[in-house]
């Protein structure tokens, strides 16, 4: 039945949250002070993604560029998933997997933040986005899932890696939208004081 098909999404997703709310808050806290420390010192988090995670990545920017629940100043990010000009440039002149690389090399600075946003930790356009940031000395901050994939080859002992212990894409994408949301409020807390949002 319908109905019980949608409460059992509901049931999966909370408890695999539940569950992930152990093992994920250090990582997601380690996040926060890598994020913290790369705009506070005047750097940008540049942000990467196929398909909902794509989505993920200009949700973060929206809420580091706009805000997230409290007034702050504007912090820099830029999500490299929206200008149809590069994306269609370097995906017909080179190939789909340079579609981020190419700016990151172009954009990335040393201090800056890769957040680079994966489910099966495989796509090669994300990869090759995390080397490129590795070229320009940035720090990557990876979300993935089931098992990290290839990024646990790709990424160094200094970046931060959030993998969700899960297998399916949906449920992955639902707790990576979580880890985000934890990451902006870290910042706000840390800039602004632990006090709860108004609204
Ligand atoms: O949102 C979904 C599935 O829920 C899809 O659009 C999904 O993001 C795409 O298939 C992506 O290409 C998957 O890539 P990745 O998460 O494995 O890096
Ligand atoms: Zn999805």
């Amino acid at each position: 039945m319908l109905e019980q098909r949608i409460q059992q999404h509901f049931i999966d997703s909370a408890d695999l949250k539940y569950q992930a709310s152990q093992s994920l808050s250090k990582p997601i806290a380690a996040a926060v002070q890598a994020v913290l420390a790369c705009v506070t010192s005047g750097g940008k988090v540049l942000a990467c993604g196929n398909g909902g995670s794509a989505a993920d990545a200009q949700h973060f920017a929206a809420e580091f560029v706009g805000r997230f629940e409290r007034e702050r100043p504007e912090l820099g990010a830029i999500a490299l998933t929206t200008d149809s000009s590069i994306l269609t440039a370097v995906g017909n002149d080179y190939d789909f997997e340079r579609i981020f690389s190419k700016q990151v090399r172009a954009l990335g600075q040393a201090g800056d933040v890769l957040l680079a946003i994966s489910t099966s930790g495989n796509s090669a356009n994300v990869l090759a986005a995390i080397a490129a940031a590795h070229e320009r000395e940035m720090t990557v901050v990876a979300l993935s899932g089931r098992g990290g994939g290839k990024m646990n080859a790709a990424l160094r002992d200094t970046d931060v890696h959030i993998c969700v212990p899960h297998e399916r894409t949906a449920r992955i994408q639902e707790v990576h939208i979580l880890a985000l949301h934890c990451i902006c409020d870290g910042v706000d807390a840390q800039l602004l004081g632990d006090q709860e949002p108004q609204s």
